[in-house]
């Protein structure tokens, strides 16, 4: 489908998706959802609840059996950050940044200095020589972020990326993407099984029952308050996450 079949400000529009495996699983039914331009959306829901297959489908690596995603520009225009940071072992923390660029026939030197500005971003100045085992599990998910936005991509998708960070690694790299969100304008998907990082993250919480995959519930959270501390410890952030968490355990018992 054209983009001109699309709001302009909506980048993307998930219209009824299925999804149904060989095996039979149906892990996503009857999915509508449209994003607008720039914003940061989390997708929060029990395990197993087709958030990941959401997500992919979003990426074009997994065609939906039903229904359209609508999406404006290219593929080239999405980033993609998994659960784990998958670098390269054997390369620097640079050329495992530079790949996207080397794939799509950037030359060297313009690959290397956007690269290099891409590190700079995710705070990763000074270590862009090296090797993946040198970094502790927060920066190598920083330069995994890194290598996903080089190619300055309108949306960006995270499949729970710092899950397996500890909490205080957590809450920075939590700060740091809301900077480069900022920063960037992409729009946001933000795969989660926390209440507290959806809300702290989000402006809009999509909260997702389980077999079949479904949308059960469309939080709306207040874009006015400035993320920090202070949020954190705030009252209305309390408040939306008993909302959220409210919602999630309707969701999980629906
Ligand atoms: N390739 C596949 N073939 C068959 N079934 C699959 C496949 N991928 C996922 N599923 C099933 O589809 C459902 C949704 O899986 P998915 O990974 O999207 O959920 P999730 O919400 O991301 O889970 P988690 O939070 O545990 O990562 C699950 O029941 C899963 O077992």
């Amino acid at each position: 489908m054209t983009e001109t079949a699309m709001d302009i400000d909506r980048v993307l529009e998930l219209r009824n998706i299925s999804k149904r495996f060989g095996n039979g699983t149906l892990a996503v039914e009857n999915l509508g959802l449209s994003l607008a331009r720039g914003s940061f959306v989390s997708l929060l829901g029990p395990s197993g609840c087709g958030k990941s297959t959401v997500l992919r489908m979003i990426a074009g690596l997994s065609e939906p059996t039903s229904g359209d995603v609508v999406r404006q520009g290219t593929k080239g225009a999405i980033g993609f950050v998994f659960q784990e940071p998958t670098l390269m072992p054997w390369e620097t923390a640079l050329s495992n940044t530079t790949l996207p660029l080397d794939l799509a026939g950037v030359p060297r030197d313009e690959a290397r200095r956007r690269a290099a500005e891409a590190l700079d971003k995710v705070g990763l100045k000074g270590f862009e020589d090296a090797l993946p085992r040198e970094l502790s599990g927060g920066m190598k998910m920083r330069v995994s972020i890194a290598r996903a936005i080089v190619t300055r991509p309108q949306v960006l998708l995270l499949d729970e990326p710092f899950a397996a960070l500890d909490e205080i690694t957590r809450f920075k790299l939590n700060n740091d993407l809301l900077r480069l969100w900022q920063d960037q304008r992409f729009t946001a998907v933000f795969v989660t099984h926390s209440v507290f990082e959806s809300v702290y993250l989000s402006q809009r919480v999509i909260v997702m029952a389980a077999r079949p995959g479904r949308l059960h519930a469309d939080l709306a959270i207040s874009p006015d308050a400035e993320r920090g501390e202070s949020f954190r410890t705030s009252a209305e952030y309390a408040h939306l996450c008993r909302q959220a968490s409210e919602a999630l355990e309707k969701a999980m018992n629906a």
